[in-house]
């Protein structure tokens, strides 16, 4: 894979304990994992959450504090808690990381963007890993970012990153919150957010995190906006981010790919293309396309909704009714609507191409993880 910028964004939840203090375990875990991207020859860029989280223990709070003055000054002492593990570990891998602290006047100002942007150009291309938070202690509350999910999307954008990883306490988003519901379904690929999305994308689950998973879907829509595709969920040990870089990351994709080796066809199929239709199918075809990689027969399909030109792109649907994916038809809607069920035989002659596939191979794209690890 050729070099890529990534972002990495790291919640409290998965820096600190509940006690308010760094977890030497999972912080290691972190550093290992970006030391072992930044070998492949990536670029990491780390926005680390966890400053109020690791420094109200120090301070005396039972519980991460409430008022504005209490979290300042838990801030005020857990960034320099999380830089003193980040530099002590990273230096065991020769990496030197350094710390740049944002406001969100840094955003508004033309020239201060202009020189963070200098900034981090410079510090990439020296090798350095640059970690980024809010100024908590000096954030004045109505300006500040929300949260570091939409620091970390704002970054990525900026900077045109390549992924954005979100590594939070859960492996992605569910149609329900997990901690709550032992029923909630996860989602492998989204390929856009959508209001049903944030409807179900709830508030934080644990002591320390702030936004949630609400706040990491509107800030995967501001990547997205940018055009950077997000990741969020969770992963151990030291392979976990080039696992989740190379489409095998245990949590929800959204987007697309994250790298750029997958045909423009296919991208332009996922991704840009407007469904025009609505093709149904049966199990055997849905096997067929998605676990064997073969084309989509005439036989297989059950049910043709809507009106669509021979080349158009349409969503193809499995008996359950769940999208399976999307492709380009090499029949028009009526002339599928006459061979829907047909062999092969005797549905060519109404193809454009005189050739039995409804949908060849090569216009396909399985809208589930599984299309990212294919491409
Ligand atoms: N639909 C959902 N799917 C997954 N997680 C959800 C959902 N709704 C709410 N959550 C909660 O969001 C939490 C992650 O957000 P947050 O606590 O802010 O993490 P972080 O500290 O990593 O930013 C999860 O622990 C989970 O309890
Ligand atoms: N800037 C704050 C974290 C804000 C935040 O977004 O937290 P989280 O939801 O854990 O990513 C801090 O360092 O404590």
């Amino acid at each position: 894979m050729k070099k890529q910028l990534v972002v990495v964004k790291i919640g409290s939840s998965s820096l600190t304990t509940e006690a308010g203090t760094i977890s030497d375990e999972k912080i290691v875990d972190h550093i290992e994992a970006i030391a072992f991207l930044k070998n492949l020859g990536h670029d990491v860029i780390l926005v680390s959450s966890g400053a109020v989280a690791a420094g109200f223990g120090a301070l005396g709070y039972p519980v991460r504090p409430k008022t504005t003055a209490g979290k300042q000054a838990a801030a005020a002492v857990g960034q320099g808690l999380l830089m003193q593990n980040y530099i002590l570990k990273f230096m065991e891998f020769n990496i030197v990381p350094a710390q740049i602290l944002l406001t969100r006047e840094d955003f508004f100002s033309k020239e201060r963007f202009h020189n963070l942007y200098s900034t981090l150009t410079e510090l990439l291309h020296r090798g350095v890993i640059p970690i980024i938070n809010e100024n908590d202690s000096v954030s004045i509350e109505e300006l500040t970012f929300g949260d570091n999910d939409l620091l970390s999307a704002l970054v990525s954008g900026f900077l045109h990153a390549n992924a954005l990883i979100i590594l939070t306490d859960v492996n992605g988003l569910y149609d329900g919150n997990p901690k709550e519901s032992m029923e909630a379904k996860k989602y492998h690929f989204i390929p856009e957010i959508t209001e049903d999305l944030l409807a179900v994308a709830g508030n934080s689950g644990s002591s320390v995190g702030t936004g949630g998973m609400k706040s990491k879907l509107l800030a995967a829509q501001k990547a997205l906006s940018l055009g950077v595709s997000v990741f969020v969920g969770t992963g151990l040990g030291k392979e976990k981010l080039a696992d989740i870089l190379a489409g095998k990351g245990d949590g929800t994709y959204i987007g697309g790919p994250f790298h750029s080796q997958m045909q423009m066809r296919k991208q332009w199929i996922a991704i840009h293309s407007q469904v025009k239709g609505i093709v149904e199918i049966d199990e055997g075809a849905e096997k067929a396309i998605v676990q064997k990689g073969k084309s989509l027969l005439s036989v297989g399909v059950t049910s043709v909704i809507g009106e669509f030109n021979a080349l158009d792109v349409v969503e193809v649907r499995n008996p359950k009714g769940q999208i399976i994916g999307r492709g380009q038809s090499y029949f028009s809607s009526s002339d599928l609507q006459k061979v829907k069920g047909l062999p092969s035989e005797q549905s060519k002659p109404f193809s454009i191409n005189q050739k039995a596939e409804v949908i060849h191979r090569d216009n396909w794209v399985t809208l589930t993880k599984e299309w990212i690890l294919d491409e």
